[in-house]
């Protein structure tokens, strides 16, 4: 395995990108229906072969730009070519207790004689009850053709909530809708056993309380905001922040409320950093953004647990701009009437990917946004999204950096 990439790690968001994580979107698209896709968490019935070549443009973008583009299911497929990561991967598929003993016995054997590609395909696109050949048990007569034995995963695109790295650690998240859950089986398995990550510190977890990528903004070294709502919850982002203050990753971390609505699901949706000291926020919302601000005090609690100081909810950019040791942390004024910023951030104007500093990657529908992202001297990387968009997520939560250099080096 060759080491010649850049150091793992991320104290930013707007170091020069050196290496990212997407998947590009595969067979786990063609398992969404009209019946399933709320649940499943899409809003529409992507156009599979038009989402892969506007993903395959998005990843020329970065390619062209010296990002180094790692793809979720390679890493998976490599993974899966030691014999214990594969045993391992192929228990908690079939975990559940919906199969029953005959279906399970099946799919253990389908799934033990796949090669790494095919359980790779299996792990990500599912198992549907129409596709065994496993005779007539009773689980698989009673359930419907179109129940999935194994759930698929649509919504892997969006690589940034299912891990997060943080200086040289990556957390594996904990993601709270049922839908996407068995992401971090294999966002786990990738970092724990793959040998490009051997070494890596790891932190979070599956198990623990609620946190998502998404929700999760590395505003400077040292200071993170975390966005609670629909997704990341109070508790998630109490140890988020003890586990960052522990291992020396944070002194600051900011909890952002944010309301629990599909629209909003995660921070990101609502506000990005285009710059060191500049973000492009969700207008509708700007005005009424707030944050506790979460630092570390020097007493021990009885069990013997850090006690957190939390301050008095402040404007959100206020406690960040303090945090973060600038004058201000100026919010770009995207001027837009509300009609039209509820508009564009719907369709993830305001969920940008930065590149460097002053240069972002952003869905070339949000005309407006990306106007005045421009007026305030951002170069905008211009992508396609019509069917990528229809998972509501933008170039930021298609993405997850593996690699940016330290912000004091750009
Ligand atoms: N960071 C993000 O905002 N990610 C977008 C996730 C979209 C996905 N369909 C979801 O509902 O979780």
């Amino acid at each position: 395995m060759s080491e010649q990439h850049a150091p793992h790690g991320a104290d930013s968001e707007v170091g020069r990108l050196r290496t990212v994580m997407l998947h590009r979107p595969g067979p786990e698209l063609k398992r969404l229906t009209p019946r399933n896709n709320d649940k499943l968490l899409f809003d529409a019935i992507p156009w599979v072969a038009r989402a892969q070549e506007e993903h395959d443009a998005f990843a020329a973008e970065l390619r062209s730009r010296d990002v180094e583009v790692l793809y979720l299911t390679e890493l998976l497929t490599e993974t899966l070519a030691d014999d214990a990561a594969r045993e391992h991967a192929i228990g908690e598929a079939l975990r559940g207790l919906d199969l029953g003993d005959t279906m399970r016995g099946y799919l253990e054997g389908l799934l033990g004689d796949a090669s790494p590609a095919e359980l790779t395909t299996y792990l990500t696109a599912g198992i549907r009850n129409d596709e065994v050949r496993g005779g007539f048990g009773l689980v698989t007569s009673l359930l419907a053709y179109d129940d999935f034995l194994i759930d698929p995963l649509p919504n892997l695109l969006f690589t940034r909530d299912s891990s997060v790295w943080v200086r040289d650690r990556v957390a594996i998240t904990s993601l709270a809708m049922p839908a996407r859950k068995r992401e971090t089986e294999l966002t786990e398995l990738i970092y724990s056993r793959h040998p490009r990550f051997a070494g890596t510190p790891r932190m979070h977890g599956a198990h623990l309380e609620h946190v998502e990528g998404g929700d999760v903004l590395l505003l400077a070294p040292g200071v993170i905001a975390v966005g609670v709502g629909e997704r990341t919850t109070p508790a998630g982002a109490e140890r988020l922040a003890r586990q960052c203050f522990a291992d020396g990753l944070a002194h600051t971390v900011l909890a952002v409320p944010i309301a629990q609505e599909r629209a909003t699901m995660h921070l990101d949706t609502i506000c990005t950093l285009v710059d060191v000291d500049k973000m492009v926020v969700y207008p509708n919302v700007a005005d009424s953004l707030v944050a506790h601000t979460v630092t570390r005090t020097d007493d021990v609690a009885d069990d013997g647990t850090a006690v957190l100081h939390v301050a008095a909810p402040e404007p959100f950019l206020v406690a960040a701009a303090k945090a973060m040791g600038i004058d201000t942390l100026r919010q770009i004024d995207t001027g837009l009437d509300p009609v039209t910023a509820e508009r564009e951030q719907w369709d993830d104007g305001n969920n940008t990917l930065a590149l460097a500093p002053r240069v972002a990657v952003a869905y070339e529908r949000n005309d407006e946004t990306n106007a005045r992202l421009e007026d305030a001297g951002i170069e905008v990387v211009r992508i396609a999204g019509s069917e990528l968009g229809s998972g509501r997520g933008g170039p930021r939560c298609m993405s997850c950096p593996v690699s940016r250099e330290p912000l004091t080096t750009t």
